[in-house]
């Protein structure tokens, strides 16, 4: 509507309007009717209807195309104001004595004034177009899109919000008659004193003051539950959402700021929105309740009090550009910080070892340094706004008292009526303040709600899952033209054209000089990440073919550092699995040479692990690790330098009960010869790329890479 929308469908329509309005009038004037207030206010509001459905089809008629919603909020705003509003005062004590059947020309000159001002602001705020052309303009379709969206989150708690809003705008009512009281105890000290009006007077407005205390707490505690469950049904959304992300999404977005997203900006989002709508709507039934008292003491006074919204509302719009930008660098910085905080004190043995603690200082003094500048900024950007409204405001005030005193000299305002209305001007400000401050914060939430959206918005890149799940699996594996290239480096291939098998029931070693591309063989045999060429096959069907649950159950690996969650050992070799029994874990934990060490521990296999078994040696958490995978019985293990952190004897132990496993598909990446020996297949990977393949016997005859390498591939036994 503003600037952009032509004036004169409005114009028009609003001519109309008083053309109704007109016949209304003369139509009452000339017959003389007087009904009871609830008939009047029936036929105000069947009037307004009808007048609705009229001017709704004019403004189609007249306007076909462009601002066609926003004049229709408009139209419907202009109708359904006046009976509104006609219906609250006859429910307020002060509204109680009116009668008169018709809204006078003043009320309905100031229903059309300020539905047009609430719609230009409201258009202000948040546009209606349905492409912005600026960046501003689309900044603001944003915040009005993600408003809505926080909106339908809530819905689940219609009820609370119900009572939540009703609490509110008692609260509003009650606190918008004080002043009017305040006023009328002067008058009534300064005047000749009457007992019973002074006890009227000072009884009401306690009754007003506790009335809004009362409401107040009632809302406050309601929207504090409300938030509590929006925050509680975002967060998990946001978390479900994330555990069904591909893995290389972890790999570009760091821990540390998509904790930051799951906790404070999901909770910064649901507060900042839940109290912007607290405030917008006890403002606006404060201003509205204000502005029609404040005219009924002075019109003059209520004039130079209007004045001040939109010179406050330009100040505020400048500062807010500002700050929002501001805002928006802060909290990125901020996150920066925190990663770096939270990377250097889980790395701190890395630290200490390195010596690194002066270098790892300086990072962190940087980050800090470069809050400390932008909250600078922001601070004296915040001082110079503060300045320039604490003029404005004062200067206004001035001359409010001026008009004021000329008012009262000429005997057309009391002293208390001057009070209440000084009263009603300073909280006028405040709410007209919070009006379009709120714009301002609206705008700022949504760079953190933004991200948190994007999050929730954010599809896997991974191809969906198959459905295959046959009953019996035989577990042969086999490349076919496998190229890959981890998404976070596209421009390296880990893998170059790989062709490979690995037999069912026989156990096949893959070998090969640090970063030839092995462990990257293993990704993709998890589907962590997609061949972008090629076939991985299991049985001579893709794996993307297959379930997830299907595979997971067929399929285990042991990685060299294996990750343990806090908890006891038990709950980690049963991770993930449902039904297990104490005993299957247990045969599992023997198997695996977990025994040789869980009966030093008093709580044997309740043993608590410590924060990603802090509290356990590599050797140990291995073990629980292929204690965690047999109990699974795979048809096709995989084990990733799994036995590495194993002293010899325990490796030993560990290889014999894998190798005796009958029919199962063994993957094994070892750097010991020993374990290589005695693999039916070796495949030797250099650069990416599958060099020579065979038996160990094959492979030494042939005299090529892998016996010339051995010495370099192999550790001492
Ligand atoms: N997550 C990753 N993101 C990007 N590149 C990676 C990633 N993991 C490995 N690489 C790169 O892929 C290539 C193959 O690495 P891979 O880990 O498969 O080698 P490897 O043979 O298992 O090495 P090692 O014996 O040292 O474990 C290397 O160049 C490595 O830098």
């Amino acid at each position: 509507m503003p600037g952009t929308v032509a004036v004169r469908p409005y114009l028009l329509v609003l001519a109309f309007d008083g053309l109704l309005w007109l016949l209304v009038w003369l139509y009452v004037v000339s017959s003389g009717v007087t009904h009871s207030l609830g008939t009047w206010l029936t036929w105000l509001w069947c009037y307004r209807l009808v007048s609705l459905a009229i001017l709704h089809h004019l403004a189609r008629f007249i306007n076909a195309e462009s601002g066609q919603t926003v004049l229709m909020r408009w139209v419907a705003a202009l109708c359904l104001l006046c009976p509104t509003y006609e219906t609250v005062k006859t429910l307020l004590p002060v509204g109680s004595s009116y009668h008169c059947p018709v809204p006078d020309v003043g009320t309905v000159a100031l229903g059309a004034a300020s539905t047009s001002i609430a719609c230009v602001l409201w258009e202000y705020v948040f546009p209606d177009k349905a492409k912005g052309d600026t960046v501003k303009e689309k900044k603001q379709q944003e915040a009005r899109a993600l408003l809505m969206r926080v909106v339908r989150y809530a819905a689940p708690d219609y009820l609370y919000l119900a009572a939540a809003f009703l609490f509110l705008a008692l609260t509003a009512i009650c606190e918008t008659y004080i002043p009017i009281y305040i006023g009328k105890v002067i008058d009534i000290l300064s005047g000749t004193y009457e007992h019973t009006s002074f006890l009227w007077a000072i009884g009401l407005m306690g009754l007003y003051s506790l009335g809004s205390s009362l409401f107040g707490g009632l809302r406050g505690g309601i929207f504090m539950c409300s938030l509590c469950r929006l925050n509680k049904r975002v967060r998990h959304m946001l978390f479900q959402n994330l555990m069904r992300q591909e893995v290389s999404f972890f790999e570009e977005n760091k821990p540390g700021s998509l904790s930051s997203r799951l906790i404070s900006d999901t909770d910064k989002m649901g507060r900042s929105v839940a109290l912007n709508v607290n405030v917008l709507l006890r403002s606006l039934v404060k201003t509205v309740g204000m502005l029609w008292l404040m005219l009924g003491l002075s019109w003059e006074l209520t004039l130079l009090a209007c004045v001040e919204m939109p010179l406050t509302a330009l100040l505020q719009n400048n500062y807010n550009t500002v700050s929002q930008t501001l805002s928006q660098q802060l909290q990125d910085c901020q996150a920066e910080a925190r990663e770096l905080a939270s990377e250097s004190i889980g790395a701190v043995h890395m630290v200490r070892s390195f010596h690194a603690e002066r270098q790892e200082l300086e990072r962190y003094q940087g980050a800090l340094d470069k809050i400390f500048r932008i909250k600078r900024r922001k601070g004296i950007y915040s001082a110079v706004h503060l300045l320039l409204r604490r003029m404005v405001t004062v200067g206004l005030k001035v001359l409010m008292l001026l008009q004021g005193r000329a008012l009262i000299s000429s005997q057309r305002l009391s002293m208390g009526s001057l009070l209440s209305f000084v009263l009603y001007q300073k909280d006028m400000a405040t709410n007209m303040k919070h009006l379009v401050y709120i714009y301002g914060d609206m705008l700022t939430t949504v760079t953190a709600s933004v991200k948190v959206f994007q999050l929730l918005d954010r599809t896997p890149k991974m191809r969906e899952e198959g459905s295959l799940a046959p009953p019996t699996l035989e577990g042969k594996l086999a490349f076919n033209n496998v190229t890959f290239s981890y998404p976070s480096r596209q421009d390296v291939q880990a893998l170059k054209d790989v062709t490979l098998e690995v037999a069912a029931g026989r156990m096949t070693a893959l070998v090969g000089p640090n970063g030839s591309g092995k462990s990257s063989c293993v990704s993709l045999l998890q589907r962590f990440y997609e061949p972008r060429q090629g076939e991985v096959l299991l049985d001579g069907v893709p794996l993307r073919d297959y379930q997830h649950r299907y595979l997971r159950s067929k399929v285990a690996v042991v990685s060299q550092d294996p990750y343990l969650f806090s908890g006891s050992v038990g709950y980690n070799i049963q991770y993930g699995l449902q039904g297990c029994t104490e005993e299957q874990v247990k045969e599992a934990g023997r198997r695996a040479n977990v025994d040789s060490f869980i009966w030093d521990f008093r709580d044997g296999y309740d043993t608590d692990v410590g924060e990603c078994g802090g509290q356990l040696s590599g050797g140990q958490k291995q073990c629980i690790a292929i204690a965690r995978a047999l109990v699974r019985r795979p048809q096709i293990l995989i084990l990733d330098e799994a036995t590495s952190c194993m002293d010899v004897h325990t490796q030993d132990a560990v290889q014999a009960v894998l190798n005796g496993a009958k029919g199962q598909t063994v993957l094994v990446i070892a750097h010991r010869l020993q374990t290589v020996e005695k693999a039916d297949h070796i495949v030797f990977l250099d650069n990416g790329q599958v060099v020579e393949q065979g038996t160990h016997k094959e492979l030494m005859d042939r005299k090529g890479q892998y016996y010339r390498l051995r010495e370099k591939l192999f550790l001492e036994d």
